[in-house]
Formats: C-alpha cells, structure tokens, sequence
C-alpha cells in the first residue's frame, strides 16, 4: 500500500476540482486529484457541453426558418446523425485523454479509483484493481465529487430500465416517443432537444415547468413545446411504471390514465455524490450534502468547522447551487482561501471579500437553453419577497424593441427587472426569448455590482438591438 503526502488533496475531477487543484497550485502548494470516472466530471461528458451540442443545431434551424430569405434557403431537415456526431465530438468519445494531459502540464498529480476519507486529512484511493493508495493531506481535503441523477422509489420504474441524463445525453439514437418525469432544467431542456431531433415527447410536469423561473418563462417554454410537437401535462404525476416485452415502457398516472413511450427519462433533481466516501470517519452522515460556511469549510451540525477546517466542499455536491460557473467561482474562492490559510496570509471571508462565494446568495446566473432561451440572474419577484425585501416589478414586451423585430420574424419574448425599492438597485433580471443568452451578462454585472439606477441611465444600449430593452424598463420603472 502506497502512501504520499501532498498539500492538498482534491476528491472529484469534475470542472470544479480541476479548478480547486489548479489555483493551489498556482499558489504554489501541490496538489493531487482523486477521480473514478472520467477527469472532467458530469458537465463534459454528460451534462452542460453534450446536451448544449443536441439543442445548438435545432435552434439555429428554427432561427434560419424565422427569417424570410434565409428560410426559403433551408430546404431539408436536422441531419440526426451529424448531430450525435457532433455530440460525441464535444464529448471526446467519453475519453479523458485531453484532460489528463491538461492536469500533467498544471501541475495536478492523478490518482485513478474512488477516494473515501479515512481520518483527519487522510484519503484513501482504490483503483480498479483493488489496490489502494494513502494520500495525506498537509494543509487540506477538498470534497468535489459532484451530484448524480435522482430517481425515486415509484414502483416498477427501475425495473423499467429508465433514462437519466446521462442516457439522454449520450444517447444513440432517438427514441419514436420519449416521455419524461419532471418540468425543471433537465426536463425542458431534454424535451426541446428530443422534439427537434424528432422524437414524439410527453412532459409530464408534476409542478408545472420551469417553477421556480419568473411565471412568465414557463408559459413561453410550455407554448414553444407544443407548438413544436410535444405533448405537456401540467400536474400530472407518475404513479406506477412498467415496461413490455416489446420494450414499450406504461406510465400511470396518479389520475389513473397511462403514458405509452419507447422511453422515459426521469429528471426531477440531483442526490449528492457522498454515499461511499467515508464521511461517517469524521462524523458526517453518509449520503447527504455538505454544508459549508462561507469560505466553504465543512461545517458540523454544531455550525463549527469539521476537524478545526481542514475539510472543504464545493460544486454540486455542497448544494449551494448546481451550476458549473458557479462552482467553478467557489473553486476560485477555495483554492486561494486554502493558500492563503497555508501561508498565514489574512482570510477576506467577508461579504464581496475575495475568499467568500458571496454571489451564491443574490447573483447567480442561469442560461436555460430552451426555445426561447431563459436567461436570469439574481432573485425572482417572489424569492425577493420572501427575503423581504420591499421590491417594485417592472416587465417589458421583448418583441418591443427595434433589435428584436429585426432578429426574427413574430420574434416573442418578455423582460423582466426586479428592483430593490430601499437601495434603488436590481436584485433580480429575468429575459426570455430568442437568443436571449449572450445578453445575460450584462445583468449580471448590475447585480453583483450593485450598480444604482441612476447610473444605468448613463449606459446606453446600442440601436437596433435587443439590448434596448434595458432603456424600455428603465424607462417604465421612470426616474
Ligand atoms: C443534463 C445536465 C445538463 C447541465 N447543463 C448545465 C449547463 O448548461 N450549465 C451549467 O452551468 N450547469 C449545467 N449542469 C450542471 C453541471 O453539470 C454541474 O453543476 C457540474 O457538473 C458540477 O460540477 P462538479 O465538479 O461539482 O461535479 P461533477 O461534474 O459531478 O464532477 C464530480 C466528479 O467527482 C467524481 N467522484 C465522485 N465521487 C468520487 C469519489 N468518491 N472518488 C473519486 N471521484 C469521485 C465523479 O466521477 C465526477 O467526475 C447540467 C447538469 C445536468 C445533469
Ligand atoms: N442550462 C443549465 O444551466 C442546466 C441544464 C440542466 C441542468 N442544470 C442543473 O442541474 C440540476 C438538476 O436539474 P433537474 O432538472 O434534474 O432538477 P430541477 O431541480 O431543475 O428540476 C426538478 C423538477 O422536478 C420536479 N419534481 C421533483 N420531484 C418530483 C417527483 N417526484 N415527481 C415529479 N416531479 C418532481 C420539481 O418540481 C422540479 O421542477 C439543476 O439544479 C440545474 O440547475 C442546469
């Protein structure tokens, strides 16, 4: 059994414990990664890039349709085949081979198989062949390992054999009928996806879709879904699961009527991926995410850091927020709080200081790549009211503006700001509609900076563009 010891040991070679190791090292501590599957984790090869490359060429064929004389130009259908190509592509065949040698130039060193704590500062690696590596940590453990797919206990659904993302993502072929569980990110996204690429989709939406988006994002979704094709049940709920010898996979519903589909893809949320990775030796609860202070330490339920704070979590699997950027800005914070802590240097843990992840809390951004797009930062109208904040709603017609009407024919889609009334700031911009992504950042830039109304009068948005819409609300809120 061999044994190294290193300054920090990172769990998970996800986008967010790549990040982790390569700014230690840039702080010129060492570094090692633990990693059981492929360096890369869930968003290269089965989740944000694979699924982006399945929508990406359906919406670029709609746009062409809703142009007159680039219309008259498209004269066949998607290409299926090229599209899983390039898929597979983007996915570098599920080969991690580029990844690696990324972590060899940085620095990294790998350690492959599954890594479960063993005591303070103390890892345990198990390769495939059952060997087993000690890696000992100087100054701290990372825990990045990321979330998997939720499936619930509804009977006969896993005999079933259902898809999770990873199966949508990386399927082969398209499905004749696919019906999905769920109305969140995965479920919309995955319908669009498969209802351009020709499958017959039946979303059953428990909650309805896209929930906790601003109302207004859901219609838009639920409409383009079924002017594309798609069948959507708003409250309808599974009840029961089974698949036929002729592989054909029944639904019942809780109202008694019944799904028929080739397949059926459960996407209703993500279940952390700490069930075998040795919490219980540092009195953790196997199985559950992580809470983390605000310099992401591994918090007890007592509130206090684990062990005295050489334990640190980030990603997915500290459930503050289950997105790659922003998990990769926590990998920022860590790296250089855990450098930082090892060289004595002060800790800026403080709200905006740079060792906190403080836009967990009021500025996250969030591209939806549906039709039309969804693009939203900060808090909707009703999370700001229930922080209590004294809000004032101002919503926009994005068809209104002349960049709009230039980009698309019957071009649809709704703006909306959410204003802090006591500090005069936005604290919440949601956009939907066509090609609506590429203007998030912007917003983004006025939450997290705090940037006052008055000032934003001073930044003018280019003619004819979309962007035209922030003067259209700044214009409605008045001044
Ligand atoms: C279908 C889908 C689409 C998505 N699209 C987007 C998107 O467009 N944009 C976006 O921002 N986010 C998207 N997300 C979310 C995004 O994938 C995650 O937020 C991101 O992957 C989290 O990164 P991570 O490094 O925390 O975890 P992961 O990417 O899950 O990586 C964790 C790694 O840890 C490894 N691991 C786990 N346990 C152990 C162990 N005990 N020992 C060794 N290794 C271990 C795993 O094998 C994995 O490689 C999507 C998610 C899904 C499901
Ligand atoms: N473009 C992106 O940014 C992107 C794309 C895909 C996924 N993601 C991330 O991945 C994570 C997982 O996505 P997701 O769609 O699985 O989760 P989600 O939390 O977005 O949505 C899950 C949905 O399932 C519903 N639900 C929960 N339990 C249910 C049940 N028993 N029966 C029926 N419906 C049920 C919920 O009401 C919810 O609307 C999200 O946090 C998301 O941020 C991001």
């Amino acid at each position: 059994m061999a044994a190294i010891t290193y300054d920090v040991v990172v769990i998970g070679a996800g986008p967010v414990g790549e990040n982790i190791a390569d700014r230690v090292v840039q702080g010129g501590l060492t570094a090692a990664i633990v990693e059981r599957e492929l360096v890369g984790g869930e968003c290269s090869y089965w989740a944000c890039m694979p699924t982006k490359v399945l929508l990406r060429s359906g919406a670029a064929l709609r746009a062409a349709r809703q142009l007159p004389g680039a219309r008259e130009a498209v004269t066949g259908e998607l290409d299926v085949a090229a599209v899983l190509r390039r898929r597979d592509s983007f996915a570098s065949d599920w080969k991690d081979d580029g990844q690696v040698s990324w972590l060899g130039q940085a620095g990294i060193r790998l350690h492959r198989g599954q890594g479960r704590i063993s005591s303070a500062r103390v890892v345990e690696v198990t390769g495939e062949d059952g060997t087993t590596t000690t890696l000992t940590a100087r100054h701290a453990v990372v825990v990045a390992t990321g979330s998997g797919a939720l499936v619930p206990d509804l009977p006969g659904l896993r005999e079933s054999a259902p898809w999770t993302s990873r199966a949508a993502a990386s399927a082969s072929t398209v499905p004749a009928r696919l019906a999905i569980i769920g109305g969140g990110v995965v479920a919309s996204e995955m319908a669009t996806a498969f209802t351009g690429l020709g499958s017959s989709v039946t979303v059953l939406a428990r909650d309805g879709v896209l929930p906790t988006a601003e109302p207004f994002v859901g219609e838009l979704v639920t409409e383009a879904l079924r002017d594309a094709g798609a069948t959507v049940r708003l409250g309808a709920e599974a009840a029961a699961v089974e698949r036929d010898a002729d592989g054909t996979v029944r639904i019942t519903l809780t109202d008694g009527e019944q799904v028929e589909a080739d397949e059926l893809l459960v996407a209703i949320g993500r279940t952390p991926n700490t069930e075998d990775l040795g919490l219980d030796a540092v009195g953790l609860k196997p199985g559950a995410w992580l809470t983390v202070d605000d310099t992401l330490r591994v918090v007890g339920e007592d509130g206090a850091p684990v062990g005295g704070g050489w334990l640190y979590a980030a990603g997915d699997v500290n459930h503050r927020v289950l997105l790659t950027h922003q998990g990769k800005y926590q990998a920022r914070a860590v790296g250089d709080v855990i450098v930082a802590r090892a060289e004595g240097e002060p800790v800026e843990g403080g709200r905006w200081g740079r060792h906190a992840a403080t836009a967990d809390e009021r500025a996250v951004p969030q591209v939806i790549f549906t039709e039309p797009e969804v693009a939203s930062v900060g808090l909707t109208a009703a999370a700001a009211e229930a922080a209590g904040l004294r809000i004032r709603v101002v919503d926009y017609d994005l068809s209104a503006t002349a960049g709009s009407a230039l980009h698309a024919e019957g071009y649809r889609g709704d703006a909306r700001m959410v204003v802090d009334e006591d500090r005069k700031v936005i604290v919440g911009f949601t956009l939907a509609g066509p090609d609506v992504a590429e203007l998030l950042h912007a917003a983004t830039i006025a939450v997290a900076g705090e940037v006052p109304l008055d000032r934003l009068w001073h930044a003018v948005p280019a003619f004819p563009t979309v962007s035209e819409v922030w003067l259209r609300l700044l214009e409605a809120y008045g001044r």
